[in-house]
């Protein structure tokens, strides 16, 4: 078993709620074998969306990005389009600025999983704080960025953004030793593990298992919120507190 260090990260649309200082958008916690992060926006994040593997792949030698978002502060996202949009609609809108006219635009509350396929246009809104997963590439590709001066990537995110609304799908958690499966995708599977008093885990897969609420100790030492863990397959782990825990494993893809 492995202590991970949270790395602060600046990002333009950062806020402060993370515990790291002003402008701290995201907090990763871990980069291998998934990227798992907090992040806390002040401001919309750009409107991007994520390349599949094939695309990435042969476009630009790396594997494609898939995520998922647990809900931690409640607050609005952009989750694909509201409705069926063509290439040339949305370079249009993109140029002009008005884009907002046709994106899907979801209230979103704490417990609540997003999953973003790659494909999906998205974006996280104000206050909207989360622990994302995430297969471990950086390929973002920003359609618009509200006027900020950063590099768009508008061709490539329309070559792969899907441009008929996508429904925000739900799951239904599954019992798992410990806790609940709350999502499984072929890139990753996140779990949420309540700690009432004890908690013992044997992960059959890699587990990064990060505390977000509560005080949780671990032979004797005491642990606070983001603490994060990697447990090898097999490893078992004994913990004690009031909380919970998020853990991520890796999918079968
Ligand atoms: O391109 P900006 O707006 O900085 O957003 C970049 C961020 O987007 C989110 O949706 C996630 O994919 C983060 O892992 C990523 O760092």
């Amino acid at each position: 078993m492995r202590r991970l260090n949270p790395k602060p990260v600046e990002r333009v649309w950062g806020g402060s709620a993370l515990g790291f200082g002003p402008g701290v958008g995201e907090v990763w916690l871990a980069e291998a074998p998934l990227l798992v992060k907090l992040l806390d926006p002040a401001d919309w994040l750009s409107v991007q969306v994520h390349p599949p593997h094939a695309y990435a792949q042969r476009v630009e030698g790396k594997p494609g990005k898939y995520e998922a978002w647990y809900v931690l502060a409640p607050g609005e996202i952009v989750y694909g389009f509201a409705r069926r949009v063509s290439q040339e609609e949305v370079r249009r809108r993109a140029e002009a600025g008005t884009l907002d006219a046709v994106l899907h635009r979801v209230r979103v509350a704490p417990g609540q999983v997003v999953y973003l396929p790659a494909g999906v246009v998205h974006a996280l809104g104000p206050g909207t704080r989360v622990y994302e997963v995430q297969t471990p590439s950086d390929l973002t590709y920003r359609l618009y960025d509200y006027g900020r001066p950063r590099e768009l990537h508008l061709e490539k995110a329309l070559e792969v953004a899907l441009l008929e609304p996508t429904p925000l799908p739900a799951f239904a958690p599954e019992p798992v030793a410990g806790g609940e499966r709350l999502l499984q995708t072929p890139y990753f599977q996140l779990y949420r593990f309540p700690l009432r008093g004890r908690l013992r885990l044997k992960p059959p897969l890699a587990l990064l298992l990060t505390l977000l609420e509560g005080e949780a100790w671990l032979s004797g030492e005491a642990l606070l919120p983001p603490a994060t863990f990697l447990l090898e397959p097999g490893e078992e782990v004994q913990l004690e507190g009031e909380g919970f825990f998020l853990g991520a494993s890796p999918g079968g893809a």
